[in-house]
């Protein structure tokens, strides 16, 4: 662990940020750090285990396929391939992925639109939109439970090196530059649709 023991406390730490906000309910979510460009190496979480924990079991190193590269009895996230994609595709360092009743019941609401926009908002400054017009749209995308074909679809919609996608009835995924900034836009998003799913339920009284 002494060649990525700062990736791995970086990554703890976040982990125990989101957890904190209890973003992991179910053992679902889903974090990865990269540790070396070329070859491609990052840290992601073990599959299937309480995030809410912090163990030394917590993230295995793994390559540009999302196959672990060292000896080990643990599995790579099921939502491996995702990370993999934002990883080989930009120079982003850090992704982040969590189910919560929020991004799920937008999602939902949404999902038809295969997008979410916001305009007016001062956190989608969170996104570098500075602009008093700008507009966030925040892409929605079905939830194929063949992850292979799940990363083929969320692929698409990876253009830079921080972003965020809603995968329909399950969650989100953002990534950044760092973890800093993701965990930045992971925070302004769920700001966001609370926000949304608050206004609606205001305005229908
Ligand atoms: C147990 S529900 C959540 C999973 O199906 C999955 O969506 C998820 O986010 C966590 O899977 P994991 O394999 O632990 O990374
Ligand atoms: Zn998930």
């Amino acid at each position: 662990m002494s060649t990525y023991l700062a990736e791995w406390n970086d990554l703890a730490d976040v982990k125990d940020e989101l957890a904190a906000r209890d973003w992991f309910m179910g053992t679902s979510g889903n974090l990865a750090i990269k540790v070396q460009d070329s070859p491609l190496q990052f840290l992601v979480t073990a599959s299937g285990r309480d995030k809410n924990k912090r163990t030394s079991e917590d993230f295995l190193l793994v390559d540009h396929l999302g196959n672990p590269v060292e000896e080990t009895s643990l599995k790579p996230s099921a939502e491996t391939l995702l990370h993999c994609a934002i990883f080989n595709k930009t120079s982003a360092r850090c992704c982040l992925h969590v189910h919560t009743v929020a991004n799920n019941v937008v999602s939902e609401l949404y999902g038809d639109q295969e997008m979410i926009v916001f305009k007016g908002q001062e956190l989608i400054k969170a996104f570098g939109l500075w602009e008093e017009d700008a507009v966030l749209r925040i892409p929605i995308i079905h939830n194929f439970a063949y992850i292979p074909q799940l990363a083929i679809e969320f692929e698409k919609h990876i253009h830079s090196d921080s972003g965020a996608v809603l995968i329909r009835n399950h969650g989100i995924t953002v990534w950044g530059n760092d973890s800093f900034e993701a965990k930045k836009l992971l925070e302004a998003s769920e700001f966001l649709f609370q926000y949304q799913l608050m206004i609606q339920q205001v305005k229908s009284y």
